[in-house]
């Protein structure tokens, strides 16, 4: 134990372990005197300590620091330990007379207040100790405490739960007036150990030698050959011995004539419990010349404590057939059929068969358990992509079972003879006949559902499928897991969450969900009720109309044809196909002809629908745009989204009654301007004449491109009107002042007509700049505009914002440090109370310190010109304290910190100039002396 092991096991690099390293102590073992002290203080009061036991010296380490200065602290061990200052140390077996007189010798006349004991046998390295077990070593250890300790003088000893213990405790009672067993946290639970405290040592003049006596205390041990025998067909579950070190198991390496072994009637048992097989006797000798001895048994014979199930197993067959052999058993009568139950059964030995009927339903079982988990990955892999949108429901049909076939099989359909109509990209399939072969009639959706609907089902069809694929077993279409349901539900809702992000994305398929919430368009109805069909699901297959013109098709999606448009204005390219299709079902004549009628806006009613959608309200331009910008429920909208902006902007209002006045302010203004363009419009009595060629010349007209024209509204929705020109404009607007038709007129100035063919690009440019219209500005206008410049002004700049976070953000951090720091003050076991609260409070005061830091006094800076140069003394208005500078003083800082940053460079450079310095200095000295020149 002495040695220092590898730490390898799971959990082995503990928290101790990681504390004993960042507080120097040599085994983590060191925690456990720390927490036993701190319960029972036997320390402090201590001044002379013995631990027996004290490799590598952790509780050398812990005594030394706790006890008062100049204790006398002695340690003993099989292995030497490292000096420790304060600390004599020696290397003795503790059972050894030579160990008493060397303790005797240390301590002279002075006797022990404290006597530890940790020790645990060494298992494999010294054959002689170990033939000591815990418990007598223990019993070894009271004997030298009992020698050796003051009257009044605590023993702390570890013991392990096994049968010795209350033997031990009832010693320990007898010489010591409080004794106690306890377990400290840094001991692992896995470990069997205790730790024994016992206090106040009676000192008794006369010990019966009785109770110090292994055969005495342990009397009713049963001494024999203990050890559970090995469980030999699962050798590897073999119970690691975690309790530390069982008694008798770890320092008998047993061996057994192999002529024994054949010969027991217990095999199984001889396996578990001997070492090694050897072929001493006349008999094993022998058994050692068959050819049944493999070198492969001979090998397993060598080590039985390192062989596996498998080698078990050989050695049994091996033992079974020597039997044979020499006639310890008949051979069996053949059994024709099971050649494998016959080594079972031929063992003789229920144990063994019903250990291997065990092992092999535990195989089976593990496959299963193997085989379930692969298909749960393979379903949560998929969920997981889902979720990352890398694919959608719809695509996990495409992958392939677990059995590595195709649920969408192309052979399937092949077989079928639809594979040519998919691969023609006909979608012309009866979809009955499709149904039957791909056996899925229950998924496919007939009829013009609603398309959110048939998104659902197909989605929620899919992903079922998709899932009976996952845990199909070779065809069956139900799932034996329990948390099929839930996983569906989870895929479900995913799905539904998958499905409005799309929307958020797709403005079309906003428009179709727009249009849905509206009511507006609900899929063609069958008897124009307004009704979506809710037969779709019905056995009786939807009649398509014998009129292709009457007919129409949805796309499985139900958002939109091939060609992006929506299904019900795409109509006619559709019908011819879907004709033949019952699962497409086209209009009757009555919703034609209400999909004809005209509307107020001169539209088709389907035309008007169509426009309605949301992806067409961006456009603008035309006059139609401006009547249905006065629509109500979309004055509704926008006016909702404008509340929302005004929300953003106004956070500088102070009360909600201010934020109320300007909304109202700014409505009644909006509806000024919307009045002034009826106005406008009203005034428009002019006839529109069509344009001649000569008045569409692009040149002519376009004073803004449509990018330009784009980019300047952006510019305005985001930072509003920045140009007086604009603000005047605007603002003749709302207050009526000018009309839409006078912005017209003003637009016909001489600059629009100027002829530019043929002038050279320079006077172009010169004109761009020069020659433009001087647009009226008002004052009104240039003061709103020099406000908002004010506001912005006024506005902290992004850099300083930053700044002010970065400088909060390292505060938070600094303070995080320091509370680190006070946990792992707080968590230092070795540490008393009071040097933690001191510790702390230091950290806190350092903390504070570097907060409260005086500001530097601050230097005015006088610069020596003018009549400040070359003056002496103080000069004249500077209070304070000062600095002259110059010029020449900034020009060789400057160079000074230049030359550092050079410095500061590669050392290669600086080595350079070192050498180049050197090299010129040398030439130097040769040109003074030219004696050394021809030296
Ligand atoms: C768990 S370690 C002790 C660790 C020690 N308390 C520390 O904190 O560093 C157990 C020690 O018992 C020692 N040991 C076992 N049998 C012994 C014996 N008969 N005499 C002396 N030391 C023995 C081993 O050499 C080993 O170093």
């Amino acid at each position: 134990m002495g040695k220092i092991q590898k730490k390898t096991g799971k959990g082995r690099l503990d928290k101790y372990y990681h504390m004993a390293k960042e507080q120097g102590y040599r085994a983590r073992s060191a925690f456990k005197l720390v927490q036993l002290n701190k319960k029972y203080n036997f320390l402090e009061r201590s001044k002379v300590l013995i631990d027996l036991c004290a490799a590598p010296g952790g509780w050398l380490q812990v005594a030394s620091k706790m006890m008062p200065v100049s204790s006398l602290i002695v340690g003993v061990d099989l292995a030497p330990i490292k000096p420790l200052p304060n600390v004599i140390t020696f290397v003795e077996d503790i059972t050894t007379e030579k160990c008493r007189a060397t303790l005797r010798a240390t301590l002279k006349t002075w006797k022990a207040d404290v006597v530890l004991h940790d020790g645990a046998p060494n298992v494999g390295a010294a054959w002689v100790q170990d033939a000591f077990t815990q418990s007598e070593l223990v019993l070894q250890s009271l004997k030298l405490a009992t020698e050796f300790l003051n009257k009044g003088g605590s023993f702390v000893t570890k013991v392990f739960r096994s049968k010795d213990y209350n033997n031990l405790m009832w010693v320990f009672q007898q010489l010591f007036k409080k004794v106690e067993a306890t377990k400290p946290p840094s001991s692992r639970n896995v470990s069997a150990e205790i730790f024994v405290v016992c206090r106040d040592f009676l000192a008794p003049k006369k010990i019966d030698p009785k109770f110090l006596d292994p055969k005495h205390v342990f009397s009713e041990v049963d001494t024999g050959m203990v050890g559970q025998p090995m469980d030999v067909f699962h050798p590897e579950k073999h119970k690691r011995q975690r309790e530390g070190y069982e008694d008798g198991n770890y320092t008998l390496h047993k061996t057994l004539d192999a002529w024994e072994f054949i010969k027991d009637a217990e095999p199984i048992t001889v396996l578990g419990s001997f070492n090694q097989f050897s072929f001493t006797s006349d008999e094993s000798r022998n058994v050692f010349k068959s050819t049944e001895t493999t070198n492969e048994i001979k090998e397993c014979c060598e080590d039985l404590k390192v062989l596996g199930k498998k080698d078990f197993k050989n050695l049994l067959k091996w033992r079974l057939s020597i039997r044979l052999e020499v006639g310890l058993d008949k051979k069996p009568e053949p059994k024709a059929a099971v050649q494998e139950t016959v080594e079972v059964t031929a063992l003789d030995d229920v144990e063994a068969v019903e250990e291997h009927a065990a092992s092999a339903a535990a195989d089976e079982s593990r496959q299963d358990r193997i085989r379930r988990r692969q298909k749960n990955e393979r379903v949560q892999k998929n969920v997981q992509r889902m979720q990352l949108g890398m694919i959608i429901p719809t695509d996990i049909g495409l992958e392939q079972d677990a059995d590595g076939q195709s649920l969408f099989s192309l052979t399937n359909i092949q077989k079928a003879g639809s594979l040519k109509m998919v691969r023609k990209g006909d979608t012309d399939v009866d979809p009955e006949e499709f149904n039957a072969e791909m056996d899925m009639g229950e998924d496919i959706v007939t009829g013009e559902q609603d398309t959110k609907a048939i998104s659902r089902r197909k989605g929620k069809s899919m992903v079922k499928e998709d899932l009976d694929a996952e845990f199909i077993n070779d065809g069956g279409m139900v799932s034996d897991q329990e948390g099929d349901a839930e996983l569906m539900e989870d895929l479900d809702e995913m799905y539904e969450q998958y499905k409005e992000r799309q929307l958020e994305r797709d403005a079309k398929m906003r428009a179709k969900a727009k249009r849905e919430d509206k009511g507006e368009w609900k899929g063609f109805k069958k008897n124009g009720s307004g009704e979506e069909d809710s037969d779709s699901d019905d056995d009786t297959p939807n009649q398509a109309p014998q009129n292709d013109d009457t007919s129409d098709s949805d796309s499985d999606s139900g958002a939109e044809d091939e060609d992006g448009l929506p299904g019900a204005y795409n109509h006619k390219k559709t019908i011819k196909k879907s004709s033949k299709n019952p699962l497409l079902v086209g209009l009757d004549d009555a919703e034609q002809a209400e999909l004809r009628q005209k509307t107020e806006s001169g539209l088709t009613k389907g035309a008007k629908m169509f426009f309605d959608q949301d992806m067409f309200k961006g456009l603008v331009g035309d006059d139609e745009e401006d009547e249905e910008a006065d629509d109500e429920s979309n004055d509704d909208d926008e006016e909702e989204e404008e509340d929302e902006a005004e929300e953003a902007e106004d956070v500088e209002m102070d009360s909600d009654e201010e934020i109320r006045q300007f909304r109202r302010d700014r409505k009644t203004l909006k509806r000024k301007a919307t009045e002034a363009a009826e106005g406008d419009e009203e005034e428009d009595d002019i006839e529109m004449v069509p344009l001649g060629k000569e008045f569409m010349d692009d040149e002519m007209w376009d004073g803004e491109s449509d990018e330009e024209d784009s980019r300047k509204r952006k510019q305005i929705s985001e930072y509003s009107l920045i140009t007086a020109e604009a603000m005047t404009l605007a603002q003749s607007l709302v207050n009526k002042k000018a009309t839409k038709s006078d912005l017209i007129d003003q637009g016909f100035t001489k600059q629009a007509f100027a002829e530019k063919d043929g002038l050279p690009a320079w006077f172009l440019e010169d004109e761009e700049h020069h020659n433009v219209p001087n647009l009226p500005i008002t004052k009104e206008a240039v003061q709103v505009i020099r406000d908002r410049m004010k506001a912005l002004d006024a506005r902290p700049i992004k850099k300083i914002a930053e700044a002010k976070a970065r400088k909060k953000y390292k505060a938070a951090q600094k303070l995080m440090k320091i509370q680190k720091k006070a946990d792992a003050i707080n968590d230092t076991e070795d540490i008393s109370e009071k040097e933690k609260s001191i510790g702390i409070a230091k950290l806190l005061a350092k903390a504070a310190g570097a907060k409260n830091k005086k500001p530097k006094k601050e230097v005015q800076l006088v610069v020596a010109k003018g009549h400040n140069r070359g003056a002496k003394g103080r000069p004249k208005g500077v209070k304070g304290r000062y600095k002259m500078v110059d010029s020449r003083m900034k020009k060789e800082m400057r160079a000074t910190k230049r030359i550092a940053k050079k410095a500061k460079g590669s050392n290669r450079r600086n080595y350079l100039f070192v050498i180049v310095t050197l090299i010129s200095v040398d030439d130097m000295t040769l040109l003074e002396d030219p004696c050394k020149r021809t030296g």
